[in-house]
């Protein structure tokens, strides 16, 4: 899995702060401290003042070093912190003492790879971390916290514990007679087994909804050209983001900024004008927006209020109908014109100008927001994650029909699938690969 070196980096970010943390981890931790610090005795966790030195004797800092004894630390093995003073000349200078000393750079997430191997954390505490350090919005924080803190684990422990009492019970009642079973055992069965499907359902459909917390919530603005969509962006970017003219078409590609509304962060699309083009860039940016419908958790669809609704609006008006699973917002805009849209088209719309105050607009993606956020279902926060439970959806599908035709080793082994699948989410059987990738994406130092 990886190699035994002792390992080393900055744990802090790159950049001036009152103080900078470089932590090593492995077996020689403890040697190259008592090596830069020329003290022999370290207690485990006591944080102790001390002066660090290089190669040639010329002391660096007056810094903190704690000491965390293997197994008792993050890693799991034996780690060295050394609290200096801030900036990264400090920092790199241990960095490179250290390495002078017979570590080696830790690679990106090399830290909490090694905490996964040695127990100390499953994946589902991986990712929590790797996101928690990305993490934009106070939302994102407390999501990840909870994750942090064990829920999935525990919600994956009991689905596993569910199914491998149906496995169990099956497995007995193939290799004796029934009557060693109890009557009920397949009506038990049954209901556990249609009480996880409720479970992963409503986990699932819940994930989904609430993707956007961690990476933004995508906020798709469509409607046909000059209807003032970049215009609405500037706006709520609270700066001149778009270029606006009164030229139909000013706007060739998606234009995507973030923005923070209430606690959350949302991701703002801006698209080309929809129109029926035989321009072939106007066309692909046609694409784009239909794109940028499917991609979006909210829609906001613009509508002209000095123009009477033509062919144009017809088609935005085709696409929301289309959409109506959407969170879609119809918005009049141009209220200060006099009005010439037939209203009657559109119905439950919001009337405003980007000339003048769009706060009812903010207010109610702020309101969408919250009542996709605002509960404490248990959520999923990745696409592996997400993927997993499907997986594991599907194994439970195909399991009902053997289970109900008495096909009870088709049964076990569909279970048997879906065990491997749920457990696949805090601790998969086997795979590098997929390891090595995750804790690849996380940040240097972690
Ligand atoms: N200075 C510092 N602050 C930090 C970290 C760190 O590594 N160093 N962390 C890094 O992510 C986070 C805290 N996470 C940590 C998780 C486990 C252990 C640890 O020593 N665990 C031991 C002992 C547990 C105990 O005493 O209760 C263990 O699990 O055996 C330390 C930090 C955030 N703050
Ligand atoms: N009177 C009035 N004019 C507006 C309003 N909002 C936008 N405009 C004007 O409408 C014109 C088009 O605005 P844009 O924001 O460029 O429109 P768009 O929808 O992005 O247009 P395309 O990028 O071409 O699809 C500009 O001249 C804006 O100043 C409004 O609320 N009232
Ligand atoms: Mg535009």
């Amino acid at each position: 899995m990886f190699d035994d070196a002792t390992i080393v980096a900055i744990a802090t970010a790159n950049g001036i702060g009152s103080i900078s943390i470089v932590r090593i981890s492995g077996a020689n931790a403890l040697e190259i401290a008592t090596k830069i610090s020329k003290k022999t005795t370290f207690l485990p966790r006591l944080a102790t003042l001390s002066s660090l030195y290089d190669i040639n004797n010329e002391v660096i800092d007056e810094a903190l070093v704690i000491y965390f004894k293997a197994p008792f630390s993050f890693t799991g093995e034996d780690v060295i912190e050394f609290q200096c003073h801030g900036g990264v000349a400090i920092a790199n200078m241990l960095v490179n003492e250290a390495l002078k000393r017979g570590a080696r750079i830790a690679n990106p997430g090399e830290f909490s790879k090694r905490a996964f191997f040695n127990n100390k954390i499953d994946l589902t505490k991986a990712e929590a971390i790797s996101k928690i350090i990305e993490a934009r919005s106070e939302d994102a924080v407390k999501l990840l916290a909870r994750q942090l803190k064990g829920e999935l684990t525990n919600f994956v422990n009991e689905i596993r514990e569910d199914l491998l009492f149906m496995l169990a019970y099956t497995e007995v009642s193939i290799d004796y007679a029934e009557d060693d079973l109890p009557s009920d055992i397949f009506a038990q069965i049954k209901s556990k087994m249609e009480k996880i499907i409720v479970k992963l359902t409503n986990t699932l459909d819940a994930s989904r909804r609430r993707e956007g917390m961690i990476e933004g919530f995508k906020v798709a603005i469509i409607g046909k050209p000059n209807v003032g969509k970049s215009s609405l962006l500037n706006k709520l970017l609270n700066y001149d983001r778009a270029i606006i003219s009164d030229i139909a078409g000013t706007t060739r590609d998606t234009i995507e900024e973030s923005v923070k509304i209430g606690t959350h962060i949302i991701k703002i699309v801006d698209t080309a004008g929809i129109r029926d083009a035989s321009d072939i860039i106007e066309k692909i940016g046609i694409e784009k927006s239909i794109q940028a419908i499917n991609e979006a958790d909210i829609v906001i669809a613009l509508f002209d209020n000095g123009k009477v609704c033509d062919d144009e609006d017809k088609k935005i008006i085709e696409l929301i109908e289309e959409n109506l699973h959407k969170e879609i917002i119809k918005v009049l805009n141009k209220s200060d014109l006099q009005n010439k849209f037939d209203k009657t088209k559109i119905e439950n719309f919001i009337k405003l100008s980007t000339k003048d105050d769009i706060n009812p607009l903010v207010k109610k993606i702020e309101l969408i927001l919250d009542s996709n956020t605002h509960s404490d279902e248990m959520t999923l926060i990745s696409k592996r994650q997400i993927l997993s439970v499907e997986n594991t959806l599907y194994s439970i599908n195909l399991s009902k029909n053997p289970l109900e035709t008495g096909e009870l080793e088709f049964f076990a082994h569909y279970i048997t699938e879906a065990l491997e699948q749920i457990s696949s989410i805090t601790r998969p059987y086997e795979n590098d690969q997929m390891l090595d990738v995750m804790f690849g994406e996380f940040c240097l130092g972690k």
